[in-house]
């Protein structure tokens, strides 16, 4: 409408944007609560910030438990009528999930959006998603929060032309379809997302046969797994200060000191009150971290709740059955901790073995942690003891490739080695193990 202003001078220049979002967000401390509310809340205004969300007040509450009416209590709701009055806000954000009635309520005391936080971590997730698994898994995971919240929105926010924030994304057209549809649309997302994972499991399989052991960058959202693998492999991923910058994974080819090649892969960061369903949404994505031979747990050391952080990526990876992978931990960012050195590590004598200080972004440490997760990758080796026929000329070459041949005899058998191989060819092994090996065992 206005795009010819001449953008000089006094004129102010006009956006073509939407009207910018302000909202207030909500709080409530419970006794269950892991983290202090007003860290929480401070999360939830860098996720908001990530959204294009402004945030103009926030209101906490102590309570035994959310009220089940409108999560709040009355006084409060009415603390916060007033609050979204003197501010404009257009939209309140609330720290934990709402009930499909307490929205409902919520929505008709405030008359306003009302979008809790796992709508706008969805939302972030479907600005974020680039590829077609990850605008798939997104969109399945609309339509699965959407489903009983769908009449109600689609006649009372769709019909007054209420978009914006938490209403985005690739499922925004089915706000306007029926529940059957949504249904239908689920499914069929489903099954092609079955499709993606087995194309996945392929295309891992094929990278197993070609033997890299296979690293997985694990962490809290910003934490510096980006970084890190970019520092490492020159790969060009996005990385940047907000939440939820990596949504899909990728993965590069470091060589690790001893000469040992591996594969790094990359994924969606972790964050705590994301309910489990959401998590199981980005299952074909998460699987990279199931497969993977070591985890490097990425901790950015610097964050004021960096223990309340890792605590939740490992409560995360032990409901996707991952918490019994070695692990390496990565203690992040400590160039913030000594600004004043301008190389070398600020020593922190009683870490645990396997915990290494880093700076992903100036290259610190680096060095240190690849010797790490090499020397785990080699405590992976398992003895074997094999005679492999002349005609498995292919099973020596892997041996030689991938172990570490301590004897090498050529008998009219075949090939006599000994020595050690990674768990994971060992199966390709097995018919050919001697006796003497077997007893081993
Ligand atoms: N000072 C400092 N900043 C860092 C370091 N590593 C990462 N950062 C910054 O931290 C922010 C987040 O980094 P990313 O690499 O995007 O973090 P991520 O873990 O990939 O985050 P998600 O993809 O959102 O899960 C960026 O602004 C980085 O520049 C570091 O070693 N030192
Ligand atoms: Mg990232």
């Amino acid at each position: 409408m206005q795009d010819t202003i001449d953008r000089v001078g006094p004129i102010k220049p006009v956006s073509t944007a939407q009207p910018e979002e302000l909202a207030i967000l909500v709080g409530v401390q419970t006794p269950d609560s892991k983290w202090d509310v007003n860290s929480s809340l401070d999360e939830l205004e860098r996720l908001a910030d990530t959204a294009d969300v402004k945030v103009v007040g926030r209101i906490t509450q102590r309570l035994a438990a959310p009220d089940p009416r409108t999560f709040i209590g009355k006084g409060k709701l009415r603390e916060l009528a007033d609050m979204k009055n003197a501010t404009g806000a257009t939209v309140v954000l609330f720290d934990d999930e709402l009930s499909p009635s307490q929205e409902r309520n919520l929505e008709d005391e405030l008359k306003c959006k009302i979008i809790d936080r796992s709508a706008l971590i969805l939302d972030i997730f479907a600005r974020r998603a680039r590829t077609k698994e990850g605008r798939l898994q997104v969109e399945l995971a609309q339509l699965e929060y959407r489903l009983p919240r769908l009449t109600r929105m689609w006649t009372h926010l769709s019909r007054q032309g209420v978009g914006g924030v938490g209403l985005r994304g690739p499922g925004e057209t089915q706000l306007e379809v029926d529940r059957r549809q949504s249904r239908e649309r689920i499914t069929h997302i489903k099954r092609e997302i079955e499709q993606v994972r087995k194309h996945r499991k392929i295309l891992r399989e094929h990278r197993k046969a070609e033997g890299l052991p296979v690293v997985s960058l694990v962490g809290y959202t910003n934490a510096g797994k980006s970084t890190l693998l970019n520092k490492l492999a020159g790969a060009d991923v996005l990385a940047e200060d907000k939440l939820f910058a990596t949504l899909d994974p990728t993965t590069r080819q470091v060589r690790l000191p001893a000469g040992m090649l591996s594969l790094w892969t990359d994924t969606v960061g972790f964050i705590q009150k994301l309910p489990t369903d959401l998590v199981a949404a980005f299952r074909a994505t998460l699987e990279e971290i199931l497969e993977a031979d070591v985890l490097v747990h990425v901790v950015d050391i610097t964050h004021e709740n960096a223990e309340e952080q890792a605590a939740t990526v490992n409560e995360t990876l032990r409901s996707l059955g991952a918490a019994d992978k070695p692990t390496v931990v990565a203690l992040n960012k400590v160039d913030k901790l000594a600004p004043d050195l301008d190389s070398g590590l600020p020593s922190l004598e009683d870490l645990p073995d396997n915990y290494v200080l880093i700076s992903a972004e100036l290259g610190w440490g680096i060095d240190t942690l690849l010797s790490k997760v090499e020397q785990v990758l080699e405590s992976n080796l398992r003895e074997l003891d094999v005679l492999l026929p002349y005609s498995e000329g292919a099973l020596v070459d892997l041996f030689h490739k991938y172990g570490q041949v301590r004897t090498e005899e050529f008998t009219h058998a075949g090939t006599h080695i000994r020595g050690k191989l990674p768990e994971k060819y060992v199966s390709l092994m097995r018919r050919y193990e001697t006796a003497e090996s077997r007893s081993g065992d």
